[in-house]
C-alpha cells in the first residue's frame, strides 16, 4: 500500500462504435473481433475471418441497427457509462479520480491510464462493467490494463475486480425494475444473457471435465466452475428469481447474440421463444442481466427483433426489464464496491 496520492478508479465497458456509420462500425468490429480472447483462433484464420468476412459484411447490417439505437446523446452504452463515472466520482469525492474507458474504440484504456498516471494515483482499481466473468470480456479488460501498465516506469498498486454476478444490492435493483411489470400477467420469464462459444466455456473449466461435459454442468456454481461464464449467469438468474420468489417453472435461463457456425452456450433465446410460442404463450418478460446498461443487444435485439419474431410466431408482447443504466442506486453500489476494494 503506497498511500499518499489519490486512488484511481477505472470503469471499463466493452465498447461501442464512435458513430453509427458503416466505417465506424467496421473499425469497432475489426478491433473487437481481432482480440484473440474474443475470436480465439490462431492468428491467420482469425485475421482472414475478421478482415475478409465478418467485419466487411457485418458492418453493413450492424450499422443499420446502430442507427436505430443511436440517440442525440450517442450510444447508450457510452452515455450511461459517463453518467455512472460522474456519479461515482461525486460519491467518492476528492480522494479518488474516476475514469471511464472502453476496451474497444473510445475512450481508450490507454488514455484513461495516462490520465490516472498524470494525476499521480497511488493505486488503480479496475471495475469491469460485466457482472459475470468471461475471458472474452473481463479477462480481456484485465489483460489490456496490465499491458498498458507493463511498459511504464511506475506501476502503482493494481486491484482487478473479477465478477459480481450475485451481488445482493445489484440483484435487488434488477428485481425492483421487474416489479414495475405485473409478473403474474406473463406466460413466462426469460433471463437472456449474451452468449459465448461452448469451446470457451470449456476453456474456463480448469478440470477440463465439467463444463459442457456433465449434465446440467453449469446450473450450480462450485469451486470447479466458479469462473465459468454460464455458471455465473445461472447464479445471477437464481439470485433474481429468489428475490422475486419465482417458481422454477416460471422462468428459463437462455443465451442470445450467437455469431458463426460453432455451438454456443445453450439454450438459445430464440429457440426458447419459439418453443413458448408453440405452446401458445402470448406475453413474455425478458431480463438481460449480462449488461449493466441497455445497449444494442437489449434495446434492438430483444426489444425490436425478438418482439417482431415472437409476433410472427403468434405471440403478442416481449417486454424488456430495464437494465441498471444510470440508476442512482446502481451508481451507489459501484462506489461501494470500489471502496471495499480500495
Ligand atoms: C456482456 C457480456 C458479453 C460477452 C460475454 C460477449 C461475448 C462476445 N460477443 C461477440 C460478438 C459481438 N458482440 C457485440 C456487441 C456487444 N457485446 C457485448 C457484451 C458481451 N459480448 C456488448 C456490451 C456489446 C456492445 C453493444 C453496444 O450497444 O454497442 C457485437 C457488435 C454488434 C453486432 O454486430 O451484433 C458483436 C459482433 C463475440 C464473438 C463474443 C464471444 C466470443
Ligand atoms: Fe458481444
Ligand atoms: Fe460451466
Amino acid at each position: 500500500m503506497s498511500g499518499h496520492g489519490k486512488k484511481g478508479v477505472l470503469l471499463v465497458n466493452l465498447g461501442t462504435p464512435d458513430a453509427p456509420t458503416r466505417g465506424a462500425v467496421y473499425r469497432y468490429l475489426k478491433q473487437f473481433l481481432l482480440d484473440p480472447r474474443v475470436i480465439d483462433y490462431p492468428w491467420l484464420p482469425r485475421n482472414l475471418l475478421v478482415r475478409g468476412i465478418i467485419a466487411p459484411f457485418r458492418s453493413g447490417s450492424s450499422s443499420k441497427l446502430y442507427k436505430m439505437l443511436w440517440t442525440e446523446k450517442g450510444s447508450p452504452l457510452k452515455f450511461y457509462g459517463e453518467d455512472v463515472r460522474d456519479g461515482v466520482q461525486e460519491i467518492l469525492g476528492d480522494d479518488y479520480i474516476v475514469e471511464l474507458a472502453m476496451r474497444y474504440q473510445n475512450p481508450s484504456i490507454g488514455h484513461a491510464v495516462q490520465r490516472l498516471e498524470e494525476q499521480q494515483v497511488s493505486e488503480i482499481i479496475v471495475f469491469p462493467m460485466f457482472p459475470q466473468y468471461a475471458s472474452a470480456t473481463t479477462g480481456s479488460v484485465h489483460e489490456a490494463v496490465m499491458r498498458e501498465l507493463a511498459g511504464r516506469q511506475i506501476i502503482p498498486d493494481v486491484k482487478l475486480i473479477n465478477s459480481y454476478y450475485n451481488h445482493p444490492d445489484m440483484i435487488r435493483i434488477f428485481a425492483d425494475n421487474a416489479r414495475q411489470f405485473d409478473l403474474d400477467s406473463y406466460d413466462h420469464i426469460i433471463f437472456s444473457y449474451h452468449g459465448l462459444p461452448q469451446r470457451q466455456l470449456r476453456k474456463g473449466d480448469p478440470t477440463g471435465c465439467h463444463c459442457t461435459k456433465v449434465d446440467n454442468c453449469c446450473q450450480q456454481i462450485s469451486s470447479v466452475n466458479q469462473f465459468c461464464y454460464s455458471a455465473q449467469c445461472h447464479g445471477t438468474t437464481q439470485a433474481i428469481a429468489a428475490e422475486l420468489q419465482l417458481k422454477t417453472e416460471q422462468y428459463t435461463t437462455a443465451f442470445q447474440s450467437r455469431l458463426g457456425p460453432e455451438a454456443w452456450a445453450q439454450p438459445y433465446t430464440i429457440k426458447v421463444i419459439e418453443e413458448l410460442a408453440e405452446q401458445g404463450a402470448k406475453r413474455l418478460l425478458v431480463f438481460s442481466p449480462a449488461f449493466v446498461a441497455d445497449c444494442l443487444e437489449t434495446i434492438i435485439e430483444i426489444g425490436t427483433e425478438y418482439q417482431e419474431e415472437f409476433e410472427e410466431m403468434g405471440g403478442e408482447h416481449v417486454d424488456l426489464v430495464p437494465s441498471l443504466n444510470n440508476d442512482p442506486r446502481w451508481i451507489k453500489i459501484v462506489a461501494d464496491m470500489v471502496q471495499a476494494y480500495a
